[in-house]
């Protein structure tokens, strides 16, 4: 921010950002480079503002992208969205730049900077508008246990502008006493209520774990909770009374839910998931048990305990980072109510703040009076949440991929540009792209210009030159093989008695409906691209033959 007579906003890409060669490029591609001086001038006309806000939030999209947005952004200057995330934490960046702008500038610029913060703020008021998934309330639950955890809290220091509730498809979530706005504090909770390693230390428990080799911190924490719920003197008995009985998550799937799975990522992500459990539990439980009795009670560590416990700590940690820097993961009653949205409130909440002590949950967006507050649980995908958390989230999850199997290396440069590199390969639902035109189809440019470069090195790409097109030809129906493929390996679902489904085959059925969709979707593109190829292709030989 200058001073002197230009009011003025830098966007500067952070060199220690990751990713900084590939914002670069794209930052480039769209006529900006790394560091942009933005200038605010009122004079310049009525639209001012509008035009000078497009390009803020132009370059603030890209400087916020994620290595996954990263590899679906497309170099073309028609794209104007990401993903909600991305398109929030944009928003929430140049307030946060006028913001430290105000703070520091003349009397005479706090006028446009204000104006501009203003906008920003209606921009993510609209926007929350436009994506908001209602949460519908269940008023008719009583919340006995949760009250007594709300009124527990309190008389530790926990300050909270939310509300408990049963909200439909979600079991409890918690809703805005009042409006809240970008900024406020949702929810406050101290340090001291916090269940993290450090309450084990001084126990005997702790004493006889440390020894075992390579046993993680998080492993003890669950040994912990697993005796903490049964004690009767527990300082969070009144929490572990909120805790449900079962936790359904995909960790609980029968046999007939993981039947349907079959061929499906989830079937891989939980198999494996659940024999990496089963292995831990062999290896750890029956030695304590029968070595330690008093310590590890063989009625307290059943299987069954076991999984409730890895169910709670999968669904309900948190990884918070604590004063000292280190980074633990926690339980923290209360803010354990909130819900996963992916069009979350609530972004940044995983740091103490040193001054009080304290985690604060602040808000990104506004929540009205009576609206169902979220958080985001990070960028996962529906499998990910299925398996550890047990949902599938209502609207487009820009984490549904699906990897491909294929060498991701690359060739340092070709046509003397250079190439950026991408381990791996995936694709996602074709409908979230803009661009369906010839060369692009919908699919990933990353994905899409390794298949060309690996079938035919030195080929200019992009031209409607035979060769080009037949080589495009043959890369999408590399493609189609690979997704027809995987469709029939999925087999049919018969949906005729969905209604007698139990809550895990309900949710395999979803998980499966969806990859399929994708996988679908990516079969239509290469479809239409087979298509415009080909007419091209036509014009080409004709153009071939009138010489
Ligand atoms: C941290 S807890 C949130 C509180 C939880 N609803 C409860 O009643 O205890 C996480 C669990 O809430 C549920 N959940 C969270 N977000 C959800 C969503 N968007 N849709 C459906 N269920 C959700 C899932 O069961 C998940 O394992």
């Amino acid at each position: 921010m200058d001073t002197d007579e230009e009011c003025s906003i830098v966007l500067e890409l952070s060199e220690n950002d990751p990713f900084f060669d590939k914002k670069k490029k794209l930052l480039q591609s769209k006529g900006f480079s790394s560091k942009e001086r933005i200038y605010l001038r009122c004079s310049s006309g009525p639209a001012w503002m509008n035009d000078t806000v497009r390009i803020l939030l132009q370059i603030a999209r890209i400087m916020q992208l994620n290595e996954l947005e990263l590899y679906f952004a497309e170099d073309d200057t028609k794209v104007e969205f990401y993903s909600p995330r991305n398109e929030l934490e944009a928003l929430n960046s140049i307030v946060l730049l006028t913001d430290k702008s105000l703070s520091s500038c003349t009397d005479f610029h706090t006028n446009i900077l204000q104006g501009l913060r203003e906008t920003i703020l209606d921009l993510i008021s609209d926007f929350g508008d436009q994506n908001n998934v209602k949460g519908v309330i269940e008023k008719y639950h009583s919340c006995d246990q949760e009250e007594c955890l709300v009124e527990w809290g309190k008389s530790h220091g926990v300050k909270t502008q939310l509300k408990i509730a049963y909200v439909e498809g979600a079991g409890r979530g918690m809703i805005a006493g009042k409006d809240l706005k970008v900024g406020d504090i949702a929810l406050e909770i101290p340090a001291s209520i916090i269940i993290s390693e450090e309450l084990v230390l001084e126990t005997d428990m702790y004493r006889l774990l440390k020894e075992i080799d390579g046993i993680s911190s998080e492993t003890i924490l669950l040994l912990w909770s697993m005796k903490e719920k049964y004690n009767c003197d527990s300082k969070f008995k009144t929490y572990f009374h909120t805790l449900p009985e079962k936790f359904n998550t995909g960790l609980s799937f029968g046999i007939e839910a993981i039947t349907i799975l079959d061929g499906t990522l989830l079937f891989e992500e939980i198999m494996q998931a659940r024999q990496h459990l089963h292995a831990q539990y062999d290896e750890l439980i029956p030695p304590l048990c029968n070595g330690y009795p008093d310590i590890f009670p063989p009625e307290l560590y059943t299987w069954e305990k076991f999984l409730w416990a890895c169910e709670l700590w999968y669904s309900n940690s948190m990884k918070i980072m604590y004063s000292d820097g280190k980074l633990r993961t926690c339980l923290i009653p209360l803010a354990g109510f909130l819900n996963h949205s992916l069009h979350p409130h609530i972004m940044h909440y995983g740091k103490v703040d040193p001054s009080t002590n304290s985690l604060k949950f602040c808000l990104s967006r506004p929540c009205r009076a009576g609206e169902e507050c979220c958080l985001s649980y990070g960028n996962l995908s529906s499998s990910h949440l299925i398996t550890f958390y047990g949902f599938v989230p209502q609207g487009d999850n820009p984490y549904d991929v699906i990897p491909l199997d294929i060498d991701g290396s690359d060739v340092d440069s070709i046509e003397n540009k250079p190439v950026v590199n991408w381990a791996t390969h995936m694709v996602r639902g074709t409908w979230l792209s803009t661009n369906h035109d010839i060369f692009y189809y919908g699919l990933p440019s990353p994905l899409l210009d390794h298949l060309r470069r690996s079938r035919s090195p030195l080929l200019q790409t992009k031209t409607f030159l035979q060769g080009n097109l037949e080589n495009e030809l043959e890369v999408l129906g590399d493609l189609t093989y690979i997704f027809d493929d995987m469709m029939d390996n999925m087999g049919d679902i018969d949906l005729d008695n969905r209604e007698s489904f139990n809550w895990d085959e309900k949710m395999a059925v979803d998980y499966k409906n969806l990859q399929r969709r994708i996988a679908h979707s990516v079969s239509t593109s290469c479809h239409n691209g087979f298509s415009m190829l080909k007419n091209e292709l036509l014009k080409c030989m004709a153009e071939d033959i009138l010489g």
